[in-house]
Order: C-alpha cells, then structure tokens, then sequence
C-alpha cells in the first residue's frame, strides 16, 4: 500500500531581493521595499512530501528519523541563520521563495529512502510557494 508523508522543518534567514539584470531604479520599481539594502527576515517554513510503498515491517513510508537527518544536514545546516543571497545557490538567480522552493526541492531529491513529491515554503503567513519538479507534458 503506498501512503505519502509530510514533515515540516523550521528556519529563519535574511535576504533582499534584487537582479543583476536591473539597474537600482528598477530594483526599486520591481522589488519595492524587499530591495532595501540593508536585507529583512523571516521564518521559514519548508514542508517536505514524500511517498512510497508501507513497509509492513516497520509500518513506515520512510522512517522520519532519517529525514529529520537528511534534512539537518543538507537544509537546516545550510540555511539557518544565513543570509540567503550568499548562497552559491542564489549567486545568479534572485532570493524569491520561488527558488527557494526549487532548491529545497533539488535538495531532497537527494533523499533516496523515498520518492519526493512535492515541497513547500511558507515565506510569512501570507505568502507560500510550492514546487512539484518538472510536469510531464503528457499530463498538460
Ligand atoms: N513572487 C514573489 N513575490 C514576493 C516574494 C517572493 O518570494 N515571491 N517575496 C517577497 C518578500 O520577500 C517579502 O518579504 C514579503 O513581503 P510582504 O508580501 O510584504 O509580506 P507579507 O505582507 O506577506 O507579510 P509581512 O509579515 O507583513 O511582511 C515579496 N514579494
Ligand atoms: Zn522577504
């Protein structure tokens, strides 16, 4: 029986949003008070899916204490408390929580105890993102 599990980790980090494509007039127009120099936080929230077969063993999809160790170290040592903009990962594409979500996502595909379905960021308690990888054409 296959089943899908969810889990939610925690972290708060600086960034500012801004493109080098743009001059500083335009930065301004586009990214409004996020381009502020000086940066702004949040706590985030990044809530990782993931499914596979019910081991009638365990009981488990995957045991959630491997995740919560996949996840301390490739995202939480990674990502909390930092400044998001110096990333390698956000070198050359803006700190949107859009990309974040495609991060976290490239990152848990690294998680081999189960299939990745989806992630999910929460950037404030209004603003969330989700990112699902690449949709097979065939399904559009
Ligand atoms: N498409 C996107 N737009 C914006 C993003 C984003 O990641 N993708 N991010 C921001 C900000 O980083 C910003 O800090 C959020 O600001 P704001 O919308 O003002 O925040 P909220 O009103 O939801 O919450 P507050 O707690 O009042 O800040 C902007 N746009
Ligand atoms: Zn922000």
């Amino acid at each position: 029986m296959k089943a899908h599990l969810s889990r939610r980790y925690h972290f708060p980090a600086s960034h500012r949003l801004h493109s080098d494509a743009f001059d500083a007039e335009r930065n301004r127009v586009v990214f409004g008070k996020c381009n502020n120099p000086h940066g702004h936080g949040h706590n985030y929230t990044v809530q990782v899916t993931v499914s596979g077969e019910v081991d009638p063993a365990t009981g488990m999809v995957c045991n959630l204490a491997d995740l919560d160790a996949f996840a301390q170290t490739n995202l939480l040592d990674r990502f909390d408390h930092v400044n998001l903009n110096t990333l390698e990962c956000f070198r050359e594409s803006v700190s949107t929580t859009e990309n974040l979500s495609i991060e976290v996502y490239r990152i848990f595909c690294g998680f081999t105890a189960a299939h990745l379905e989806r992630v999910h960021v929460e950037e404030t308690n209004n603003n969330s993102f989700d990112y699902a990888g690449n949709v097979d054409p065939g399904f559009i």
